[in-house]
């Protein structure tokens, strides 16, 4: 059975950070914690609107990291200069409405295959590995295929907000499904979004999944028991799901 790798999302870090424009808590202080103690990776949102992460947290996190910078961001030139300036091991594109309060579903990629293929082909040609954040969906995979990525993260939202059991029954189905799928096409698979204490085993136990990323759970059981603790909970967790414990 193979691990299942966890990338801490710190968006939330900087909004607390934002919340009062000081210098503190530093995003690049709490990637290193998270490093420490277990994260294999790290993932960053660097939004247009600059909400919580900015522009100075990717540059040194490009510098410090000691595991690998996953860096999402929408399909729009501005972000695509600066992942070809800072080139992180991986972005992941999303997409991202102003108004919205958090990620609201997946990337239209069949929508639009022209942009999201140039955007695929720019950012391979610098080195870096392109991750589409998708639905549980087969076009999307399908497309994710066709434009050339070579990962896809599976948006676990709808499993996440799921209003009762059998709702949530038939999005692990559906998300297990199109996992197993996107596997079975040569993709590597990653799968995050709302996943937190009480609802990460089932996700983690999906044996086609390469990578959870995590954020908003983690950092607010941080504001409890310390980053470090968060992280390894989490970690148990995920490893409990994956050995179907
Ligand atoms: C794409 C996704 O689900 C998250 O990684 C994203 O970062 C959510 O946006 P916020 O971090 O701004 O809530
Ligand atoms: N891509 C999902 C992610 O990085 C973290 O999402 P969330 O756990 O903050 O909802």
């Amino acid at each position: 059975m193979s691990r299942i790798l966890l990338g801490v999302n710190i968006d939330h870090i900087a909004t607390l950070r934002q919340a009062r424009g000081t210098s503190y808590p530093d995003p690049v202080h709490a990637a290193a914690v998270a490093e420490h103690a277990g994260a294999e990776g790290i993932t960053v949102h660097l939004r247009e609107d600059r909400r919580h992460i900015i522009d100075r947290d990717i540059y040194l996190l490009a510098k410090t990291l000691k595991t690998r910078m996953n860096f999402e961001m929408a399909v729009t030139d501005e972000m695509l200069d600066i992942a070809c300036e800072v080139k992180p091991t991986y972005v992941c594109l999303v997409p991202e409405k102003r108004e919205e309060l958090t990620t609201e579903g997946g990337l239209d990629v069949a929508g639009q295959m022209g942009k999201v293929g140039a955007a695929v082909q720019r950012l391979d040609e610098v080195g870096i590995k392109v991750s589409l954040f998708i639905d549980a969906d087969k076009t999307q995979i399908d497309a994710a295929v066709e434009v050339g990525a070579p990962l896809i993260e599976i948006h676990t939202g709808c499993y996440a907000d799921a209003e009762n059991e059998a709702e949530e029954a038939k999005e692990l189905a559906r998300i297990t499904e199109m996992a197993k799928y996107a596997h079975s096409k040569g993709l590597i698979v990653n799968a995050g979004h709302g996943l937190h204490y009480h609802n990460v085993k089932p996700i983690a136990a999906i044996p086609e999944l390469y990578e959870l990323n995590i954020g908003h759970a983690i950092i607010a059981r941080a504001a409890i028991d310390g980053l470090a603790t968060a992280v390894k909970d989490m970690k148990q967790l995920m490893n409990e799901g994956r050995r179907g414990e």
